[in-house]
């Protein structure tokens, strides 16, 4: 296989998983087909008692499929094909907007990647502001298509991720006055946002590679838009009461987008609210891609646990960070970060 620049692979081209992209078994425990399905929950939104169920679901596993979400299938279909189209771009067309030293955004792999020996099996592209800079460089002629879609994509998440995060508050207890006073849902209209498009190549042996390696998401919340096909999301769920964790397949269903409960919601609700560990799996026949919208809180703000929501007798559990120091933390800690925040151990 010729080499290619900055150690980057085309997936595509493979018959035996390279070296390089064979993960050790200890990763892959009970990878991949061990997962079982169908364990979900799915919400409607602005369904009958949507605020008790997403509550519910945040408290156990931390993620759910959210269904009457009103986000078109047109523009859900426009924005895979879009990924689509921008992953089978020539490498030197995608190193031109390739991820910089300290920066957030662009092509190439994403930050927790650095944590493992191993690449994953699948490539990233990361959307953080105005689609134009990247998309003037991907498509020179052509770019207004991309920017309008991811655009639209973002406006419709955004309404998504605030009507979910309203209803997450009032699930813990606070009234309509609070959840606009604590600035939180307000706030949303100036949030962080970050799109991830995710492309993960069939695998010729999918037990012995991974495509997104075990992960918390550290926003308050993804949405998550994954292509039909295999599927490949699993969560990681406790087997009631005993302690014991195992895998749960996320499959996708053409009505629902995936919502994962992340680190700062889970320090906002004073640890009510499980962050949940993921991770995306590969598979032999099926090109799968997936969008992930993260949403945070803007970045001057400091997110610490909602005062309503802090125990008399035992206190906050976490000090307050704002993304952007979260985000440093994560780099140097990975999934230890929020461990880091505890206040009495
Ligand atoms: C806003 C962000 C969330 C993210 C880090 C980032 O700055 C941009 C990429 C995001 C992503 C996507 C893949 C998984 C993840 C853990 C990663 O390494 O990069 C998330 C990050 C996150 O949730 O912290
Ligand atoms: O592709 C998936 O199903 C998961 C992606 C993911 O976890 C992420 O982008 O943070
Ligand atoms: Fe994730």
């Amino acid at each position: 296989m010729p080499s290619l620049p900055h150690e980057h692979y085309d997936l595509h081209t493979y018959l035996h998983v390279p070296e390089s992209h064979v993960w050790p078994s200890s990763h892959l425990h009970d990878h991949p087909t061990a997962a079982g399905a169908g364990e979900i929950p799915v919400v409607d939104i602005f369904g009958p008692d949507a605020a008790s169920l997403v509550g519910a679901a945040c408290r156990s596993p931390g993620a759910f499929y959210a269904t009457g979400h009103g986000v078109s299938p047109r523009l859900l279909g426009d924005v895979e094909s879009l990924a689509r189209r921008l992953f089978s771009l020539p490498l030197r067309r995608k190193l031109l907007v390739s991820r910089r030293p300290g920066s957030v955004s662009g092509y190439g792999r994403p930050p927790l990647s650095s944590f493992f020996p191993k690449f994953m099996w699948s490539e990233g592209f990361t959307l953080v502001g105005d689609p134009l800079r990247f998309a003037s460089l991907l498509w020179p002629h052509r770019h207004h298509f991309f920017c309008e879609v991811m655009e639209e994509y973002m406006k419709e998440m955004k309404k998504v991720g605030e009507r979910v995060m309203r209803l997450m508050l009032l699930s813990l207890g606070l009234d309509e006055e609070e959840v606009d006073g604590i600035g939180a849902v307000a706030e949303l209209a100036r949030a962080a946002e970050a799109l991830q498009l995710n492309s993960y190549p069939a695998c010729p042996q999918p037990e012995r590679a991974i495509g997104m390696a075990a992960h918390t998401d550290s926003g308050f919340l993804t949405v998550l838009h994954q292509s039909a096909g295999a599927g490949g999301l699993q969560v990681l769920r406790e087997d009631g009461g005993s302690g014991l964790c195992r895998w749960v397949a996320v499959p996708p269903r053409p009505d629902a987008l995936v919502v994962n409960v992340g680190d700062l919601f889970h320090l906002l609700s004073n640890g009510r609210f499980k962050n949940v560990r993921h991770r995306a799996v590969v598979n032999r026949f099926d090109h799968r891609v997936s969008a992930a919208y993260f949403i945070g809180p803007p970045d001057h703000l400091k997110i610490g646990p909602i005062n309503k929501l802090v125990d008399m007798g035992l206190g906050p559990i976490f000090r307050p960070v704002t993304w952007p120091e979260y985000l440093g933390l994560r780099t140097r800690l990975f999934d230890k970060a929020l461990d880091a925040l505890k206040l009495h151990n």
